[in-house]
C-alpha cells in the first residue's frame, strides 16, 4: 500500500515540531527516518499511525484520506512499534502479541485456530517463542522490544511503522529484525539512529528540525556534508572488503 504524507504541520505551544512535511512512499518499500535527537521522526511516525491528527496537511493510505477511515480499518492496515513500550502488567507473552489480532475479531469472526497458527509464527519470527507463557513484566527490554515487533507482525499490516525498532537488542537480534523487516512485502517506514543500518533501506528521508531536508537513495542522502550539518560529525567512507559496499566510520563530533 502506499502511504502519503502532505504538508503535515504539528504544533505543541507555539512550537513547531512538524514543518510542512511530504513524503510518498511507494507499496513495499522500506523508508527510513534517520535525524538527530529532537528533530520530529517519532512525532511524525505517531501522525502516519494516525495518532495524532495535524491541524494541516493529512496523510493518505493508497490516495484516500486516513482521516475518512474507520479506526478498525486503520487499524488492520497499519501497525506502529513505539518507542517506549507500554506496561502490560499481569499478561503473558502470548497474550500480549494475540493483541494484534483484535482488529481483526467480532462476534461473528471469533479467535479460529488461524490467529493462533499467526501468533506462533509472529512469536517464531522474533525467537520468543520459547518465552510466550512468561508474564511481561518479567522480560527484559530487548525481549519486551521483540514482543512488541512481534504483536505486529500478528496484525498482519500492509503498512508497518517501527520507531528504533533495534534499540535495546543485541547484534543478532537487531540484524534478525532488520532482515526480517526487508523480507515482509510490505510498506516500512522505520526510524533508525544507526545510519550504517539505515544503508540498507530503500530510500531514507532526514529529519531536522521539524523538517524533511532530504530525500533519496542512502548514499544520495548519506553524504559527508549532510552528516557534517544534520548530525554534526565528520564522517569517513570506507569499503566493506566483503561486498564492497559503502560503511561509514564515523570519527568525532563536531
Ligand atoms: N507534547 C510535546 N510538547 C512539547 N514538545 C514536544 C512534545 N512532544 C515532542 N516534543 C518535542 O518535539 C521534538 C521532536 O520530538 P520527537 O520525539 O518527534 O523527536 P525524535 O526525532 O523522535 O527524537 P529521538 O531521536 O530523540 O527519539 C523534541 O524537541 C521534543 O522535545
Amino acid at each position: 500500500m502506499r502511504l502519503a504524507a502532505e504538508r503535515i504541520d504539528w504544533r505543541v505551544h507555539g512550537h513547531r515540531l512538524l514543518d510542512d512535511v511530504s513524503l510518498a512512499v511507494a507499496p513495499g518499500e522500506t523508508f527510513g527516518l534517520v535525524g538527530p535527537n529532537g528533530s520530529g521522526k517519532t512525532t511524525l511516525l505517531r501522525v502516519l499511525a494516525g495518532l495524532r491528527k495535524p491541524r494541516t496537511g493529512r496523510v493518505l493510505v493508497n490516495d484516500a484520506s486516513m482521516y475518512a477511515m474507520r479506526q478498525r480499518d486503520i487499524a488492520r492496515t497499519i501497525a506502529f512499534v513505539e518507542q517506549q513500550a507500554e506496561t502490560l502488567d499481569r499478561i503473558v507473552v502470548r497474550e500480549a502479541v494475540a493483541l494484534g489480532r483484535t482488529p481483526f475479531l467480532s462476534a461473528l469472526q471469533p479467535w479460529s485456530e488461524q490467529d493462533d497458527a499467526i501468533v506462533d509464527q509472529a512469536l517464531d519470527n522474533v525467537g520468543m517463542a520459547h518465552l510466550a507463557d512468561r508474564l511481561w513484566h518479567t522480560l527484559s527490554g530487548g525481549e519486551r522490544q521483540r514482543v512488541h515487533i512481534a504483536r505486529a507482525l500478528a496484525q498482519q499490516p500492509r503498512i508497518l511503522l517501527l520507531d528504533e525498532p533495534t534499540n535495546h537488542l543485541d547484534i543478532r537480534h537487531q540484524l534478525s529484525i532488520l532482515s526480517l523487516v526487508r523480507q515482509l512485502s510490505v510498506t516500512v517506514v522505520i526510524a533508525l539512529h544507526d545510519l550504517n543500518q539505515a544503508m540498507e533501506c530503500d530510500r531514507i528521508g532526514v529529519m531536522d528540525g521539524g523538517r524533511l531536508v532530504d530525500v533519496g537513495s542512502p548514499s544520495q542522502v548519506l553524504t559527508a556534508e549532510r552528516l557534517h550539518h544534520t548530525f554534526g560529525v565528520h564522517v569517513d567512507f570506507l569499503e566493506d572488503p566483503h561486498d564492497q559496499r559503502r560503511i561509514m566510520r564515523f570519527r568525532n563530533a563536531l
